[in-house]
C-alpha cells in the first residue's frame, strides 16, 4: 500500500489555497497536516475557512520554520504570493521537506536559488506555471509551432485580483517558444507606440499582452502569423478544479525525485 503524503498548505484563504484544501480532503492518500497563513496563529484551520465539505482540520501557523517542525509534512504545497514562496521554499528544503510551488511572480533569481538548494540538497522540487493539463498541451503545441511560425504573440487574459503580470504561464510559454523560435524582432522595423505599452511588454522580441477583467478565470491564446495564414492555441481554465488534476501529480510525483523541475510537462508521460 502506498505511504500517506503529508501535506502543509500555504494560502489556505485564497482562491487555489481553498481548492487545494478541497481537493486533498478528497484523497485517501493525501493528509493535510497544517496550513501557513499570513495571520490566525494558533487558531484551527475550521476557524478560518469554511469546512461545510473538508473532514480534516488542523492547526494554522504563520511561521514557516514552526510549522514544519512541529507538523513534519512530506511535501509543502505552495500556493501563496512571491515572495512568501520563496521564504516558505527555502525552509522547507532546510527541513528535507518537499516543496510544489504554484504560486508565480517570482523572479528568476529567486527561482535559481530555489533549483540550487533542492539539488545541493537532494531535495525533489517542483515549480509549475499552470498545473491544468490543457494548458501544458497549449505550451507544447506553440513550442512545436513556433519551429515552423517565429511570429508570434501571446495574450493572457486574468480575473482582476491577479498580482502578477505577465502571468507565469505566458512566461513559461515564451521560453518554451524562445528554445525553437530562430531569433527575430517582430513587427515593423520604425513601429512607434502613440500610446505608451501599447505593443505588449518584449521578451526576446516577442510580446505579451496582459488583459484583467472581472468575470475571467485564467485564460490564454497563443498567435502565430505567417504568409496567407494565422494560427491560434487558445487555453481557458474557467474554474480552479481545472488545476486539481496536475497539483495531485505533482505532489505524488515530487515524493519520488530529487531534484528541480521546472514545468509539469516534466513529469506528465
Ligand atoms: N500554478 C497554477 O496552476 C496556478 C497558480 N496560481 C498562482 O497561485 C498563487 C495564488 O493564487 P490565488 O489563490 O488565486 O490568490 P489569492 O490572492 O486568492 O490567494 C493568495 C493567498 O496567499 C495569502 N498570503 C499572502 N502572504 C502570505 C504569507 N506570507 N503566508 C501565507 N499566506 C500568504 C493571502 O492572504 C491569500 O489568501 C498566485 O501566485 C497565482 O498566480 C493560481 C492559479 C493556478
Ligand atoms: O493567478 C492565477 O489565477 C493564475 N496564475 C497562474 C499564472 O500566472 O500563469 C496560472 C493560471 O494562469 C492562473
Amino acid at each position: 500500500m502506498n505511504k500517506v503524503i503529508k501535506i502543509v498548505v500555504t494560502g489556505p484563504r485564497g482562491k487555489m489555497g481553498r481548492e487545494a484544501i478541497r481537493m486533498i480532503t478528497n484523497t485517501k492518500q493525501f493528509q493535510l497536516v497544517g496550513v501557513i497563513d499570513r495571520n490566525n496563529n494558533g487558531k484551527g484551520l475550521s476557524e478560518i475557512v469554511s469546512m461545510e465539505d473538508q473532514g480534516q482540520d488542523c492547526s494554522v501557523f504563520t511561521d514557516v520554520n514552526q510549522c514544519l517542525r512541529e507538523t513534519k509534512p512530506d511535501c509543502l504545497l505552495e500556493l501563496s504570493v512571491a515572495d512568501a514562496a520563496y521564504e516558505h521554499a527555502l525552509a522547507a528544503i532546510q527541513f528535507g521537506v518537499r516543496p510544489v510551488i504554484g504560486t508565480t511572480g517570482l523572479s528568476q533569481e529567486q527561482l535559481a536559488d530555489i533549483e540550487r538548494e533542492a539539488n545541493e540538497n537532494k531535495i525533489g522540487c517542483i515549480v509549475a506555471p499552470n498545473f491544468a493539463i490543457g494548458a501544458v498541451l497549449m505550451m507544447k503545441f506553440a513550442e512545436m509551432a513556433a519551429k515552423h511560425f517565429p511570429d508570434v504573440e501571446i495574450i493572457e487574459m486574468h480575473h482582476d485580483e491577479k498580482v502578477d503580470a505577465p502571468s507565469g504561464t505566458a512566461l513559461k510559454t515564451a521560453e518554451m517558444i524562445q528554445r525553437q523560435r530562430q531569433e527575430k524582432q517582430q513587427g515593423h522595423p520604425k513601429e512607434i507606440e502613440k500610446l505608451s505599452g501599447v505593443r505588449g511588454g518584449d521578451f526576446d522580441g516577442m510580446k505579451i499582452h496582459s488583459i484583467r477583467l472581472p468575470g475571467l478565470v485564467a485564460h490564454q491564446q497563443v498567435l502565430f502569423g505567417s504568409v496567407g495564414e494565422t494560427l491560434t492555441i487558445r487555453h481557458d481554465s474557467y474554474n480552479r478544479t481545472s488545476f486539481m488534476t496536475g497539483v495531485k501529480k505533482a505532489v505524488e510525483t515530487v515524493m519520488h525525485v530529487d531534484s528541480y523541475i521546472y514545468g509539469l510537462e516534466n513529469i506528465l508521460e
